[in-house]
């Protein structure tokens, strides 16, 4: 297949596939990410939050790859908000990935009950990027106010915005990253499973002689979109790479668009309630 790249806004590229961690056991993670690098991933999208970095970090030192040949994602945790926290939390993520550098680092929710947290804690990812320990600096889970916040205060607009999209939840936050030239990142690509067994998806499947979920992550690259979709099945590994060969057509892209429920089709929390902080970094 053809690897497929996205250009960032501050002259860096990332692939357009991604392997999401979240929710992979932390012993379990040095073995599915070995075999989406054995599938031809080259892109990892872990976080603090979700106590799997070091079995990333292993995974790609075990591998016959360089560091340089995969792009790793981190996330700053909802507790490491405080610059002091955040600046600590990076070091450690380092440590973890066996790494001195994190390709892309976000801010994981911005925190409905602490709204300059999550400035403070930007703030010092622009002082990670400059000493070199961060490629590229992003957020997750934004809305415009948030975007506007962090690019004021800083100067520095955040590459990518990671965010809740599939068929069901389109997200009106997709349109405002796009306005402010930000790349989005889909999370929750195939709405955590819930989508399979549509017959919307079924059939248009059944038409491009692919998967339901090919079917759905194509959607998503048809639209610009970086996907990160989740598997700790081998052959589910293999074929959520493979959506990058399945074509749809506009009439196809419209049925599947056609599937949004609005606020309604959220597998996940809203960014602007959203105060959960988990216990510190492990
Ligand atoms: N920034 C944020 O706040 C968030 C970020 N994320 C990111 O997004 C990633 C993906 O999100 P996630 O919620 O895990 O959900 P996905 O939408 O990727 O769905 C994953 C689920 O679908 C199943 N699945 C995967 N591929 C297939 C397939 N080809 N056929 C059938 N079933 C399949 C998986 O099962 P199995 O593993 O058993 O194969 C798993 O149950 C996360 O890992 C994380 O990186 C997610 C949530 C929030
Ligand atoms: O996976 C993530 O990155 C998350 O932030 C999620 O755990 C989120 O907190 C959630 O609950 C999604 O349903």
């Amino acid at each position: 297949m053809v690897a497929r790249t996205i250009a960032l806004s501050d002259g860096t590229t990332i692939p357009q596939i991604g392997f999401g961690v979240w929710q992979v056991k932390p012993d379990e993670t040095e073995v599915a990410v070995a075999a989406a690098l054995e599938a031809g991933y080259r892109h990892v999208d872990t976080a603090q939050m979700y106590r799997n970095e070091a079995g990333v970090g292993a995974a790609v030192a075990a591998s016959s790859l360089n560091r340089d040949d995969v792009y790793i994602t981190s996330k700053v945790n909802n507790n490491a908000h405080a610059p002091e926290e955040t600046r600590a939390s990076v070091a450690r993520t380092l440590e973890l990935l066996q790494s001195d550098h994190v390709d892309l680092m976000l801010i994981h929710w911005p925190l409905a009950m602490h709204p300059e947290g999550f400035v403070d804690a930007y703030r010092v990812l622009v002082e990670e990027q400059a000493a070199g320990r961060i490629r590229s600096i992003g957020v997750s889970n934004f809305h415009a106010a948030h975007l506007d916040a962090v690019i004021e205060a800083t100067g520095v607009a955040p590459v990518v915005n990671q965010i809740e999209v599939h068929p069901y939840f389109a997200n009106p936050a997709v349109a405002d990253t796009q306005a402010r030239g930000i790349v989005v990142q889909a999370w929750s690509p195939l709405a955590s499973g819930k989508l399979f067994g549509d017959p919307v998806v079924e059939a248009v499947a059944a038409e491009v002689g692919a998967t339901p979920a090919q079917t759905v992550l194509a959607w998503h690259l048809a639209a610009g979109r970086i996907i990160l979709p989740k598997s700790v099945t081998p052959s589910r590994i293999v074929e959520n790479l493979a959506s990058g060969d399945v074509v749809l057509s506009d009439d196809q892209i419209a049925r599947i668009d056609a599937l949004d429920r609005g606020e309604e089709g959220r597998t996940g929390p809203d960014p602007d309630t959203m105060d959960w902080r988990p216990a510190a970094h492990s």
